[in-house]
């Protein structure tokens, strides 16, 4: 196991106030290596390095964990969805951290769906699926369906809701992970997020706990149905942004 990796989770989480169990911490040692191992067949992240990653996908990850939880008690089941999770991220640490969590991963790329059920697999996750199917479509069968949607580095915000509150419950939310400036993108989102039923109740500017990156991130309820007509169709949210 790789000891840097290990040490850095460790050093981070305290910093950040994180309260992180021993076994979570080897489980994301077994993700990190099936990463690296994956990695080197075909491209599921350029951050390997183990500090780099350790930070950078799974705190970062984790660090999220209070924004979904701040109407739940702790053993409050949650369902969630992570919409373009890629190699997991943020929801695989999300749902290893917080067990009640019930996951569904989704992405557009089949490999990476393929990945990420490979360490649902090894790692022997409950209550997680992976499935290789673009936001747009999942709608059909999950509208309205989540407690919580997440999402990190896959559109700019306008776009994105279009994928996410579709698919969330009234009540429930929305956090985007998102860099450390998001004024003009929260600005140019505010039509889009109105018309499909959401309302922006904050946006946490936070700084990773080691390498001092800024993060934002934004908390949307959903708080009227959406109108059937959205999502538009596989492809129109990102050409045509509301
Ligand atoms: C830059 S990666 C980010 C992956 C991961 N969320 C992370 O932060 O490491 C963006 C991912 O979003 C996926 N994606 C983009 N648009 C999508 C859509 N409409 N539905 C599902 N997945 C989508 C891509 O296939 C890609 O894996």
């Amino acid at each position: 196991m790789n000891d840097v990796f290990k040490q850095t989770i460790v050093r981070g989480c305290t910093m950040a106030g994180i309260e992180i169990p021993g076994d979570v911490i080897k489980k994301y040692e077994k993700y990190y290596q099936l990463l690296c191992q994956k990695n080197s067949e075909f491209n599921l992240t350029s951050i390997t390095d183990p500090a780099e990653a350790a930070e950078k996908h799974f705190i970062d990850s984790i660090l999220l964990y209070q924004d979904i939880s701040r109407d739940k008690s702790i053993s409050t089941t949650i369902s969630m969805v992570d919409i373009g999770s890629g190699a997991g991220f943020p929801g695989l640490p999300l749902k290893i951290y917080q067990p009640d969590i019930i996951i569904t991963l989704i992405d557009a790329v089949g490999k990476k769906v393929n990945f990420m059920q490979q360490v649902i697999k090894e790692l022997d996750i409950d209550n997680a699926r992976a499935i290789h199917i673009r936001a747009e479509e999942l709608s059909v069968t999950g509208r309205e369906k989540y407690d919580v949607a997440v999402s990190r580095a896959v559109a700019e915000l306008r776009v994105l809701v279009e994928y996410a509150l579709p698919l969330v419950k009234v009540g429930g939310l929305f956090i985007a992970a998102k860099g450390p400036n998001v004024q003009d993108e929260l600005s140019s989102a505010e039509r889009a997020i109105k018309i499909l039923g959401g309302k922006i109740i904050g946006t946490r500017h936070i700084a990773l706990p080691l390498s001092h990156e800024g993060r934002s991130i934004i908390t949307i309820e959903k708080v009227n149905n959406t109108p059937d007509k959205y999502p538009r169709r596989a492809g129109i949210p990102k050409k045509r942004p509301l």
